[in-house]
């Protein structure tokens, strides 16, 4: 499976803006790398504007849905859709769509832990449905949002299901760039599945972002890994086979003591 990357510098609250920037990258990246799937970070339509978050919020997904399914169609290319601004009732969910080559949204996740450290809950609300596997291309898979690397306690479940990949988007400070590497590395050990991220660039409202999006294989190797600062594209070829083969040189699953665990996991 061949992935495309795209770790973004986003305008900051201008989404018809960072619709031309997606459509230019991803014709571009059709034409050099022919992926079968491509990711984009998460608030890619606006940034961190949650001040104006009411006025530049996708209401229902009207434009960012049809957006990237006409993308998804064109290109025939799997869409991992970062995560918008999606008003949905009056109130502003941080929403991560999934689209497959036909441009039908397969799967769509409202994040779950707002994050206090950008002020999330004071503007945005909160999923109330922790994240589910969905297939593209016949691999089960699954989508968390930035600050929800930090909680295993729903990528677990996501691996149990038999998820071969889980994709991070996410818009994650410079300033804890060795939680991002190090968890990373760490979800996918102990889920013993690939970890792809997309982070962005840039800074809004003095935070900067630190790129250094990531490839990391089920054995912990990091494949790719982005620069801190730039605007770049990571192209990269991944074996999901891989994934079964260290499940059975380190048999973690099939060595589980459940009826010990707490919460029934
Ligand atoms: N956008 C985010 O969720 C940032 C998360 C973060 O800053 C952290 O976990 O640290």
């Amino acid at each position: 499976m061949k992935l495309s990357i795209y770790q973004m510098e986003i305008l900051p609250g201008d989404p018809q803006g960072n619709f031309k920037k997606v459509s230019a990258w991803v014709e571009k990246e059709v034409q050099n790398s022919k992926p079968d799937l491509i990711v984009l970070p998460e608030m890619w339509t606006t940034s961190y504007t949650l001040e104006d978050i009411h006025i530049h919020a996708d209401e229902n997904g009207k434009d960012t849905l049809p957006f990237l399914q006409t993308l998804a169609k064109t290109y025939r290319v799997n869409i991992i859709g970062g995560s918008f601004a999606n008003k949905v009732n009056g109130k502003v969910f941080n929403t991560a769509p999934v689209i497959n080559r036909e441009g039908e949204v397969v799967y769509q996740y409202d994040k779950v832990h707002l994050v206090p450290m950008l002020n999330e809950p004071k503007y945005l609300a909160g999923g109330q449905k922790v994240p589910e596997i969905f297939e593209l291309d016949g691999v089960k898979m699954g989508v968390i949002i930035c600050y929800d690397l930090r909680f295993s306690e729903i990528i677990r479940p996501l691996a149990l299901e038999g998820a071969e990949v889980l994709f991070i988007v996410a818009e994650w400070p410079l300033a804890r760039l060795n939680h991002w590497k190090n968890i990373q590395i760490t979800r996918a050990i102990e889920n013993q599945m690939f970890v792809v991220s997309c982070n962005n660039v840039g800074a809004y409202d003095g935070v900067t972002f630190g790129g250094t999006s990531m490839v990391v294989n089920p054995w912990g190797d990091t494949l790719i890994q982005g620069s801190e600062k730039a605007e770049e594209t990571l192209s990269i070829s991944i074996n999901v086979e891989e994934t079964l083969e260290v499940r059975k040189k380190v048999p973690v699953f099939s060595s589980r003591v459940r009826h010990l665990y707490k919460q029934g996991l």
